[in-house]
């Protein structure tokens, strides 16, 4: 599944890297440092220097508890970040549930919707990302930051989110987005709690049964904290769990995940390639 051609998204073979630019005060593991329009733009290119084959540009922090922002004030933060990386010749997405920031950020350029509620949010967004055409991620989403942990509730969590990940596909389909445009993603975090993040990942091959790309955010996410807590038992901060997502980036590639979402772009992008070293040498058996 990792060497799977995604219309206008590049194709190599290997799984691919998206490095994150969240234009935020306040996303949970780099809120603010990326803010100003100048430094987001700066931050967007340095990534790809380091290896990014995309870059996802969000104005939204999405993480448990996040107050939602204003439409007006997310196309002022992701616009112009997208418009000039675009220009500049980066492949970039827009991380957005909005169908209009969607649209504005096509228009400027962005050549994939990624939409970490699969289109619940806004009932337009199908309809938007059918017009345009471009890929659209449909994330696996249980609702908004404010109260996504009280759904974090699964008999069979792997079963489950491939179940609804199916019902979103099909929703969408009705709306006229076409099947070349879709890639899935389990949504690690949102609705889950740890075991349930690590069932996801251990079913990566179950999730590619449904026969779409699959991208995997697992960077700096809480639930790797809580695996390597310090000594007196308190997990580790966000900011020391670029190593631990370096691992996930390796076994998921190698799972067959077709792109990983990341926050430190030059390890991942040395992780991709191992993966897809070992694996081509597996392949040769
Ligand atoms: N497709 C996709 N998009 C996402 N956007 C934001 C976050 C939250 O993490 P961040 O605040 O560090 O960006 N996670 C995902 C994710 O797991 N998958």
């Amino acid at each position: 599944m990792t060497t799977r051609h995604v219309r206008g998204l590049p194709a190599l073979g290997r799984c691919l890297v998206m490095g994150v630019v969240n234009v935020t005060p306040d996303s949970f593991s780099d809120g603010g440092q990326w803010f100003d329009v100048d430094t987001a733009i700066r931050h967007g290119l340095d990534l790809v220097r380091e290896g990014a084959d995309i870059v996802d540009v969000g104005g939204e922090s999405t993480r448990p508890g996040a107050v939602r922002v204003s439409l007006d004030e997310e196309l002022r933060r992701v616009e112009p970040v997208i418009r000039a990386l675009t220009e500049e010749g980066v492949t970039v997405s827009v991380d957005t549930m909005r169908a209009e920031v969607a649209e504005a950020a096509v228009k400027a350029g962005a050549k994939l919707v990624n939409d970490v509620s699969g289109g619940l949010a806004d009932p337009v967004m199908p309809r938007v990302v059918a017009a345009t055409g471009v890929p659209y991620v449909v994330m696996h989403w249980r609702g908004h930051s404010r109260d996504m942990e009280s759904r974090a509730i699964y008999a069979d969590v792997v079963t489950e989110v491939a179940e609804e990940l199916r019902k979103r596909v099909d929703s969408v389909l009705a709306e006229g987005v076409r099947e070349e445009q879709i890639v899935l993603d389990p949504g690690l975090g949102f609705s889950k709690q740890a075991e349930h993040n690590w069932a996801l990942l251990a079913g990566i091959g179950t999730l590619n049964e449904l026969g779409y790309p699959l991208i995997i955010g697992a960077s700096r996410k809480r639930f790797l904290g809580r695996l390597l807590p310090d000594a007196d038992g308190t997990p580790r901060p966000f900011s020391r769990s670029d190593d631990a997502t370096l691992a996930v980036t390796a076994l998921a590639a190698q799972a067959g995940a077709w792109c990983v979402r990341v926050h430190h772009v030059a390890a991942n992008a040395d992780a991709v390639r191992v993966a897809a070293a070992w694996t081509a040498a597996s392949d040769g058996h």
